[in-house]
């Protein structure tokens, strides 16, 4: 034991010296954005650009070094003497990699390759690895050690220092640290797991860029915590090339990026553009979504065909001869002259906007080859200059505009979707196959907010219509342009600066001059619907309809993706029944499917019976291994109803459930996950009864007790869950069961059922 104390005492010199590296570091940082920001305001343009630039770079750098701070070490290879004085026998892993003055490596950042064998050795492949050590941490104090010794020799040293020989064949790396990890309380945000990632995960987290990767896995797997740590893996690996164009994680609802916003910075990521469903066409943030109904034909792939139509039928032949005023001049104009226009704008297949540019050269073409010839004929003489004037005349005249506008209007996605639902006549032309219950689900009053399923119809319609003249869009040449000279200037800074190797020109273009104007890479990228992102994390995917996978594709043309989801989660009506048939419309078979199979959030005992539901009402699951076993079994308690008011006595009996729940651990995070048709009256009862502690929705997430849908629940753990009517829940929708199955599988330590019945009693699964 005394051995082991020592070995702590060790640890903590080391962590201690490490800690002192990263303040002298900050210290640095910071010494140097002061004087960067001390120079004097003069200079040219361009040397306050780059003044500008390096206080922005430093900034990022001491935000980084600060997110950093917890928990900055975790682990420990001992390896077979490596015979290299840069790398020492003794490796430390940590969040960010740290060099000491003359250069030599102190600690190895997670995603570097030197770091791999920390997650990947096993005692049947050790990879070099003679022990691994993890170090369980509280901010900057170290708690424990837990050894695992891969090399038989050390193995009597280790008995002595309380450290375990690893076995063939066992599911979990660093057991201690994990399950310490596991147990822990939750707060209701979402933390990193650098410090325990397992081998079926890291391989995942480092698998290469290219391509969509799917990540399919049951409920608490890790799907989401792979997908974050592997953005940050690829930021680090693909550093030039990522800063630049991007990353964007897409998740279901905005409650669900709170809940993880915290991983990227933790892991020292801070410039991923995070967006729910309903944020991701810039200008409309829709919270609410339509009925299953609506959201299920809005989602479907018929709804671009039916878009294309209606930009098409914006684009209209006259149904006769049409005469127009030129300066006293009537012109009677044929509707041939408009349908040859038209076909000639239509054949170059560009979008609507920009195409009409042609149609309206080509009318006007033709309109003064008629005009000139009509004038002749009256006996005028017309020379060059004059068929110039007459154009003009043409162009400017109040007649001849309504004419082309009629025939084809310039149109913004936001106006043609409004018109679109708010028009039954319209709508009832562009889909005559269509039947009348159909139509009946678009049709809305044309003030009506844009929902979550009528973000990838506005972007679907922006893409046919292209730039609206006049629109920030149109601007996006001359951005390029700018990014293009920034570049130039950012490499020309390095190279004065003599900082090559530590910034790259990306970096650095960002911050550049009118900063506050362009913003970082991050927010333009927001911003800009025609922002091409060097690569999407899509969480949840399994919700996706179609016209949501098409609106992700063109936000990310090199269709480089990391997808992950549950297809047995599937809740929405326009989701996913397999990868198969959501993925390969969009990425053909370019797309490969990696498994997680270790369930780490859910006890054994409430895994197995979510399982077992699962299986009973034929939903497609994947099998996982539950990491340990809980402490609680299931409890289900029945309410005491036949009254009037059932609803009332079931809201009572849940409120009964929670208080009994918080005997039990006071200071925990509780959900309870009601059916939508009595979630209102369930919170309005939590609220009397527990006053401030209880929320419903988004903001209910922010206290002690959410009261949620199973909807809502999606993707989010707490230590303990009340379900409200569980039958409630499988028969309120076709996806019912789907969505009890999401609501048993989210606790990480206790799960009660309140049963509506007509007697009073209760018992323990
Ligand atoms: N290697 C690990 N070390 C420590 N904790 C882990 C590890 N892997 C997963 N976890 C924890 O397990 C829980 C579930 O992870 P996560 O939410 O990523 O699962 P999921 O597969 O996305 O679940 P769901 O499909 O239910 O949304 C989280 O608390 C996460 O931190």
């Amino acid at each position: 034991m005394r051995v082991q104390e020592s070995e702590l005492e060790r640890e903590r010199g080391v962590v201690a010296a490490l800690y002192e590296r990263l303040d002298a570091l900050r210290a640095e940082t910071a010494q140097r954005l002061t004087d960067v920001r001390r120079e004097s305001v003069g200079g040219n343009h361009q040397a306050r650009s780059e003044r500008d630039a390096f206080a922005a770079l430093y900034e990022d750098q001491l935000t980084q070094l600060r997110e950093v701070d917890s928990r900055l070490v975790f682990g420990r290879l001992l390896l077979h003497d490596t015979g290299s004085a840069d790398d020492p026998a003794h490796r430390y892993i940590g969040r960010i990699g740290l060099r000491d003055d003359d250069q030599r490596s102190l600690l190895v950042d997670w995603r570097a390759p030197q770091a791999s064998a920390f997650y990947q050795a096993t005692a049947a492949e050790p990879l070099g690895v003679r022990a691994r050590r993890h170090l369980t941490m509280r901010q900057r104090e170290v708690l424990r050690i837990d050894d695992e010794v891969f090399d038989e020799t050390l193995l009597e040293a280790s008995a002595r220092t309380g450290g375990a020989a690893v076995a063939d064949g066992e599911i979990v790396q660093g057991e201690g640290a994990l399950l310490a990890s596991l147990t822990a309380q939750r707060t209701g945000r979402m933390h990193d797991i650098v410090a325990t990632i397992q081998a079926e995960q890291d391989r995942i987290i480092r698998s290469d860029l290219r391509g969509a990767l799917v990540v399919q896995g049951g409920p608490g797997t890790g799907k989401t915590a792979v997908a974050l740590h592997r953005a940050a893996y690829l930021l680090y690996t693909n550093r030039q090339r990522l800063s630049s164009a991007g990353v964007l994680v897409v998740g279901p609802s905005t409650a669900f990026l709170r809940y993880i916003e915290a991983v990227l910075p933790s892991l020292g990521e801070t410039g991923v553009v995070m967006q729910s469903l309903g944020e991701l066409y810039p200008g409309v943030e829709a919270v609410e979504d339509d009925e299953p109904e609506v959201a299920k034909l809005k989602g479907s792939a018929q709804m671009a065909r039916l878009l294309s139509r209606a930009v098409r039928s914006r684009q209209r032949v006259p149904d006769g001869p049409q005469v127009v005023d030129v300066d006293g001049v009537k012109l009677e104009v044929q509707p041939e002259l408009i349908a040859r226009a038209i076909a000639r704008a239509q054949r170059g297949g560009k979008p609507h906007n920009i195409a009409r540019v042609t149609f309206v050269k080509h009318a006007l073409g033709e309109l003064t080859d008629q005009l000139v010839a009509q004038l002749r004929a009256d006996g005028a003489t017309i020379d060059d200059d004059d068929v110039a004037a007459l154009r003009e005349d043409l162009r400017t005249s109040y007649d001849v505009r309504v004419l082309l506008n009629t025939a084809w209007l310039p149109l913004t996605a936001e106006k043609l979707i409004q018109d679109l639902f708010a028009r039954p006549a319209w709508l009832a032309e562009l889909t005559s196959r269509w039947t009348v219950a159909q139509r009946a689900l678009l049709l809305r009053e044309r003030t009506a907010p844009f929902t979550v399923s009528d973000v990838p119809l506005l972007d679907e319609a922006a893409e046919l219509l292209g730039a609206f003249p006049g629109k920030p869009d149109a601007g996006a040449r001359e951005r390029d342009r700018q990014r293009k000279r920034d570049l130039e200037n950012a490499r020309a800074a390095i190279r004065n600066m003599g900082v090559e190797g530590l910034v790259t020109a990306e970096q650095l273009a960002d911050g550049f001059a009118e900063q506050e104007d362009r913003g970082t890479t991050a927010e333009r990228a927001a911003a800009d619907r025609t922002w091409a992102y060097g690569h999407v994390v899509v969480d949840e995917a399994q919700e996706l309809s179609p016209m949501q996978w098409r609106l992700l594709v063109r936000r990310c043309p090199m269709r480089s993706f990391t997808i992950v989801g549950d297809v047995a989660q599937v809740g929405s009506a326009a989701g996913a029944t397999s990868w198969e048939s959501a993925l390969s419309p969009h990425f053909r078979e370019n797309w490969r499917l990696e498994e997680l199979t270790v369930n780490y959030r859910t006890p054994a005992q409430i895994a197995r019976e979510a399982e077992r539901f699962a299986v009973e009402h034929g939903l497609p699951i994947t099998r996982a291994r539950a990491v340990r076993e809980g402490d609680w079994p299931i409890l289900t308690l029945e309410a005491a109803s036949g009254t009037s008011d059932a609803a009332r006595a079931l809201a009572k009996a849940v409120a009964d459930a929670v208080a009994r729940d918080r005997g039990v651990d006071a200071a925990g995070t509780l959900a309870v996950i009601a059916p939508r048709a009595i979630v209102d009256e369930v919170s309005a009862e939590l609220t009397r009864r527990f006053d401030g502690f209880a929320g419903r929705g988004a903001a209910g997430l922010l206290k002690p007790i959410a009261v949620l849908t199973a909807f809502e629940a999606k993707g989010l753990e707490f230590d303990a869950v009340v379900l409200a009517d569980p039958d409630g829940l499988v028969a309120e929708s076709p996806r019912g069961a789907a969505a009890l199955y999401v609501a048993m599988t989210r606790p990480t330590q206790r799960l009660t059922m309140v049963r509506p019945t007509a007697s009073a009693g209760q018992g323990a699964l």
